[in-house]
């Protein structure tokens, strides 16, 4: 449980026990001389489901650990509800665990847009020093880090078919899904130690905690930061069963609350659009335009088959004592298809051979889900074998938006995610479903299938394609973007992480990312995370 701290005053207060919350306090705590606050809106991460990779599919729709965003009505009049993870460990706690590093030129873009110093050699040295992988140190991967990264398994025959069929697409077999920027399709790269999860609080914040200057507060949400003038002096926050707290940060706040959170916490701050933080009823402080623009998340399509003549994992969940029995077999062994993350599959590969690189990923498991428990409204998994393939663009163009409503943290904000706006990227999902279908009516891959469940067939022409991913599509959970990083004045960040108008304040998670750098993010977010421990440091004086 956390302690109750003996003083409100600490050198540096951090907003957010995620995938960047936790590394930056494990790092800036290495220094004793350092005081550190961690503060997390969520509760501790000890469920036994918290260790369990595939534990993920109860915890993310489990309010006690994820918080939802519902986005305004789809054409179709729908409303989703995108999860993050609030609890310690944040999202990495509830995530699919696919550890993909990104593209390295989309970093060196990073820094030919005028970010310097943020460039794939930095992340590459970050992500080699947060690694320990179960392939071994290498040039490209880290072997001693705190994060451990296991090759998903074992080796299924629908998993080996569909690599094949890949390979027949010209879509080489890698072993390290990260390992070059080629055209690849591999087993996954989870990040799970010995088939148990190995969230950023497992890997960062566990054994850091037992030093006496790191302090950290749960069940305590960030309702606001306290400025003096343009300079930011602390937070005041809201504890959970009721009482306020202001804590006061001598040297700097870190807002660390993710891609949808911290937007928000700086808007209710009066740091942001001023006609936005007008109409919510918030005195304007220091105004940033960008703040909660910029939303991107790509949103791809998930395709659903009936197989036969393999076995797949349907037979190992399909009822109730199959399930306990692989429950049993995974307490007594860590192994099987519950010791690895969301997908057993990804594939990464150009949805056209006339694109200029790598611009699809493909998540793959033999798991189908055809229906939904209308009492509990988890997914039913099928008694025949069945299959997932998710086909995801990587680079989505189209911009969203995030922002408040009112001044309070009860004040429901307003989230447009504006998916699919941009011609570009309907093209593009256009080509990944066809790509899909493609790859899938390949042998050996081929001869299992009996039909595709979802979309299924009759979505087959372009308008048709489009229409059913805009209202019916995946969203990857990889939102980013809200408080972007630009050498531009308008940027909400600089490229030391510093909001631009205000003193005493960086802004470290997701939300700095201008676009994605390949799909999944908290493999990006937590080397981002671990480069703006290295700026600060450097920066402390
Ligand atoms: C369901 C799901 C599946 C995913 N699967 C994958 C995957 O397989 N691979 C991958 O690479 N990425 C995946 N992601 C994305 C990845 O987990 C995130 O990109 C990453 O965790 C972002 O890190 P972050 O530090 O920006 O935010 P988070 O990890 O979300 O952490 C933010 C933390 O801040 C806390 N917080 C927010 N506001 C406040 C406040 N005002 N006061 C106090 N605390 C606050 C939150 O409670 C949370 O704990 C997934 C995400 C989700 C939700």
């Amino acid at each position: 449980m956390a302690r109750t701290p003996q003083t409100s005053i600490f050198d540096y207060v951090i907003v957010g026990a995620g995938a960047a919350g936790c590394i930056l306090a494990n790092r800036l705590s290495e220094d004793r001389r350092n005081s550190v606050l961690l503060i997390e809106a969520g509760g501790p991460d000890t469920s036994l489901m918290h260790l369990v990779p595939k534990g993920f599919y109860f915890t993310l729709t489990n309010p006690k650990y994820a918080k939802t965003f519902a986005t305004v009505a789809f054409p179709d009049g729908h409303v989703e509800q995108l999860p993050r993870g609030r609890v310690i460990g944040g999202s990495t706690t509830i995530n699919g665990m696919v550890w993909n590093r990104g593209w390295a030129p989309y970093y060196d873009g990073w820094e030919a847009a005028g970010n310097a110093g943020w460039n794939w050699k930095r992340f590459l040295d970050a992500f080699r020093k947060i690694e320990r992988h179960q392939l071994g140190a290498s040039e490209v991967r880290g072997g001693s880090g705190a994060v451990d990264i296991e090759i998903a398994g074992p080796r299924e025959e629908a998993c080996d078919a569909l690599i094949a069929s890949f390979e027949r697409n010209g879509v080489g077999y890698a072993e390290d899904m990260n390992g070059s920027g080629v055209e690849r399709a591999s087993y996954v790269a989870s990040n799970t130690r010995k088939g148990t999860r190995m969230s950023a609080s497992r890997a960062y914040l566990r054994s850091a905690r037992r030093r006496k200057n790191l302090t950290v507060v749960s069940h305590t949400e960030a309702e606001r930061l306290v400025l003096d003038g343009t300079r930011v002096t602390g937070v005041h926050c809201r504890r959970t069963g009721g009482g306020t707290v202001t804590y006061t940060a001598r040297r700097e706040v870190l807002v660390c609350g993710g891609a949808f959170d911290s937007p928000l916490l700086l808007e209710r701050s009066g740091i942001g659009n001023p006609e936005v933080l007008e109409k919510a009823g918030v005195l304007v402080r220091v105004p940033s335009p960008r703040v909660g623009q910029n939303f991107k998340e790509h949103r791809g399509i998930l395709l659903q088959f009936r197989l036969s003549g393999v076995k797949g994992y349907n037979a190992e969940a399909s009822s109730t004592p199959r399930y306990l029995w692989t429950g049993l077999k995974y307490l007594l062994s860590r192994s099987g298809m519950i010791a690895h993350g969301g997908y057993a599959v990804s594939a990464i590969y150009k949805s056209d051979p006339a694109s200029e690189h790598p611009d699809t990923q493909c998540f793959f498991t033999p798991i189908s889900t055809s229906a939904v428990n209308p009492m509990s409204g988890r997914m039913v998994v099928d008694k025949h074998p069945g299959a997932k393939y998710v086909a995801l663009p990587m680079y989505p163009t189209s911009q969203g938006s995030l922002h408040i409503t009112g001044p309070g943290l009860d004040d429901v904000p307003r989230l447009e995610p504006n998916f699919l706006s941009t011609e570009e990227d309907r093209q593009m999902l256009v080509k990944a479903l066809r790509k899909a279908r493609e790859v899938v009516a390949t042998e050996p891959f081929a001869k299992y299938v009996v039909e595709e469940l979802q979309p299924g067939p009759q979505v087959a022409e372009d308008e048709e394609i489009i229409e059913y991913g805009i209202n019916h599509g995946n969203a990857g959970a990889h939102g980013l973007g809200t408080c972007a990083m630009g050498p531009d004045p308008e940027d909400v960040v600089d490229s030391s992480l510093r909001v631009r108008g205000t003193e005493g304040l960086r802004v470290v998670d997701a939300s700095v990312f201008r676009d994605q750098p390949s799909g999944n993010n908290n493999a990006p977010t937590m080397a981002l995370a671990w480069i703006a421990a290295d700026i600060i440091l450097e920066q402390q004086v």
